[in-house]
């Protein structure tokens, strides 16, 4: 079946329908992973876009029922240059196709994905339109037009869960896939905000020894407080930071009062609540093979990245230093306090997808709280 991509700026892809079909619009963004798409599309901070993914075969591996980092599929339309119906893994149990078709979201395979990804290098991402439908070209435009920047959107609130839980499955491993941790042998009481907040990350702490609370987006300060933790974590989620004021307010009132980690979205709140500004990227960061430098050992890491606003870091004056730089486009990669026990990071320590080199940030935590507490 016929299904046409067009860009908010009059650019037209034709290709055929994947997934479900009909109408889908969203910020158009390109991720250069080369594997890990059901990674990709479980990770809420993509509400609101459409990823088109640089590498050209998508969908050999399937789907299985274990490397989900949600609890669905947040983004609007997915974009691939060729669909492999036929996949083959130990662990699949569905198609790729039959996936989207199930969590009702539209993709379209067989366009020029390198000369997509090239124009929104160029023009920077941009609000586009997937239609199986409509096939007029100036209707299609219009369309596309008139879906709202993602500039100014809260869509955080939209993604966090409703009511605090407790989480303690570990790391995946090929003997016994998740590990099943006893909450009795984790030392440092964390309490972790949801914006959208990624399963791995939730591992990732378990296994650096946390007891780990998840709390709504809007969870008040005074009772994470009233819960002593050890240390509090800021989660990655969707969307501009900046109309979070509620949420940034809130996390005001416990700078200085406990150790603070954030991720991506986290990171981004945290600098607003330390008084610094955020900026739109043109086209943003969104893979997993970014090399950061640690600015604190000059080691070089390779990152997982999904982003499309960054940290201003002159706007944090004498409050914050930089923690980690972007070597491809010297964005802040990451923030350290210069007086407290706080410090967070744009890429993704946790990878899925990607590669591990960063999973040390966790271990970084975890020191500041036993020095801390
Ligand atoms: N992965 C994230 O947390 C993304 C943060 C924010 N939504 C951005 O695009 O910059």
């Amino acid at each position: 079946m016929r299904a046409v991509l067009a860009l908010a700026d009059g650019r037209i892809f034709e290709g055929r329908s994947f997934g479900a079909g009909g109408e889908a619009t969203g910020e158009v963004v390109f991720n250069t992973s080369m594997c890990g798409y059901q990674e990709v599309l479980t990770d809420p901070s993509y509400k609101g876009q459409m990823v088109t993914m640089t590498y050209p075969q998508i969908g050999n591996t399937g789907i299985n029922p274990e490397d989900i980092e949600s609890r669905g599929l947040f983004l609007s339309g997915f974009i691939v240059k060729e669909y492999m119906d036929c996949y083959s893994n130990w662990r699949a149990t569905m198609s790729l196709d039959a996936y989207l078709k199930e969590n009702s979201v539209v993709g379209i395979q067989g366009l020029d994905t390198r000369a997509l990804t090239r124009h929104l290098r160029d023009k920077g991402a941009q609000n586009g339109i997937i239609s199986t439908v409509d096939f007029d070209r100036e209707s299609l435009v219009k369309k596309a037009r008139a879906v709202p920047s993602m500039a100014g959107l809260d869509l955080a609130s939209g993604v966090s869960c409703d009511k605090p839980y407790h989480w303690t499955e570990g790391l995946w491993n090929l003997e016994t896939g998740y590990a099943t941790v006893d909450p009795a042998t984790l030392n440092y009481k964390v309490v972790a905000f949801d914006f959208g907040i990624k399963y791995n990350i939730l591992r990732c702490l378990v296994d650096a020894g946390c007891d780990v609370t998840v709390v709504p987006a809007a969870f008040p300060a005074e009772e994470v407080l009233a819960m002593n933790p050890d240390g509090i974590f800021l989660s990655n989620g969707p969307g501009d930071p900046e109309p979070l004021t509620g949420v940034i307010e809130n996390l005001r009132k416990l700078v200085g009062k406990k150790p603070i980690f954030g991720i991506c979205l986290g990171h981004q709140l945290l600098g607003l609540a330390l008084g610094g500004k955020t900026v739109k990227l043109p086209f943003g960061n969104h893979g997993s093979n970014l090399p950061v430098m640690d600015m604190a050992t000059r080691k070089v890491e390779i990152t997982a990245q999904n982003h499309g606003f960054a940290v201003d870091l002159d706007s944090l004056g004498a409050v914050a230093c930089l923690g980690h730089e972007n070597l491809n486009d010297q964005t802040v990669e990451g923030i350290r306090h210069c007086d407290l026990p706080i410090f967070s990071v744009q890429h993704h320590p946790e990878a899925s997808p990607g590669p591990h080199d960063s999973q040390y940030l966790f271990g970084r935590f975890v020191e500041m709280m036993e020095k801390y507490r």
